[in-house]
């Protein structure tokens, strides 16, 4: 592992679902925390952070969907939930001393700033850590996919994917117990092969804009200050190049 953060500006993407904890919904303030602590060890060694927070934890819009119900207003709500989270992170950061600021793709100026990318690009300039509330903006997409847009915007040099699990696998290692973890994979075997620890659309952005994805556990304290020295746990998707 090497001493020094080997990135310089990056996107980091952290699952909503895993900030309900063991609760089962909403926010466990300690998770949120700790995901704090880990952007604060990030920004001590220098490297500028940009957050992506997903929603899951509170609202998927496809659950409505599921039952009936209209799926853009689902959409809606999901947006909203991610806001809701981008808040609780912006709160865990305010006490460590870190300043951050919140950019909603949605406007809600009372709330946060509206997103542009200038003034996100700004704000990285000055050291803030930027947070990316609202998704893109738009119904029918994920928090990846914002992930990677954002990631394209500020023009990072890799996305970090912090979820449930600690990288890519051959197979969906909740169902799958014989599944085994890729140490690096291209964007195109990703697609090719189905792999679905994030969304299609998402893998193809950060291909098309040649940003590399490394998929991490974001349980793990401490975890992303590890990967981004290049630590083992996580998955490396890039060109083949
Ligand atoms: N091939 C695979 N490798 C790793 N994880 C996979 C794979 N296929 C499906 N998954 C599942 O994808 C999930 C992560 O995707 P997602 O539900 O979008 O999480 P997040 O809450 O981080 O957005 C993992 O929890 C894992 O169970
Ligand atoms: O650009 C976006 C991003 C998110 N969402 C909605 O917000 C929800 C929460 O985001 P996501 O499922 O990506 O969160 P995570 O999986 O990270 O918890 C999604 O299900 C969608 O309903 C949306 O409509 N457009």
């Amino acid at each position: 592992m090497a001493d020094k953060p080997l990135y310089k500006r990056v996107l980091l993407k952290a699952s909503g679902e895993a900030l309900m904890g063991s609760q089962g919904f909403g926010i466990d303030v300690a998770i949120v925390d700790q995901i704090a602590g880990d952007i604060a060890a990030a920004r001590e060694m220098g490297v500028e952070v940009g957050v992506v927070i997903g929603g899951g934890n509170i609202f998927r819009g496809v659950a409505v969907a599921s039952k009936g119900g209209d799926r853009v207003t689902g959409d809606h709500m999901g947006m909203l939930a991610t806001v809701i989270n981008s808040l609780a992170l912006r709160t865990s950061l305010g006490k460590r001393g870190i300043d951050a600021v919140v950019l909603s793709a949605v406007a809600m100026p009372e709330l946060c700033e509206t997103f542009s990318q200038r003034k996100a690009t700004a704000y990285m300039n000055a050291g803030k850590v930027v947070l990316f509330a609202g998704g893109t903006g738009n119904p029918f997409f994920t928090t990846d996919t914002a992930a990677a847009l954002r990631a394209a915007e500020i023009g990072a040099d890799a996305l970090f994917k912090g979820t449930q699990v600690d990288g890519v696998y051959s197979a969906d290692p909740k169902k799958d117990p014989t599944a085994t973890r890729y140490q690096t994979i291209t964007h195109d075997e990703v697609l090719a092969k189905g792999l679905s620890v994030m969304d299609t659309a998402a893998i193809a952005l950060a291909r098309e804009n040649r940003i590399p994805i490394i998929v991490f556990s974001i349980h793990e304290a401490g975890g992303f200050g590890t990967i981004l020295k290049g630590g083992q746990d996580c998955t490396i998707v890039r060109d083949a190049s």
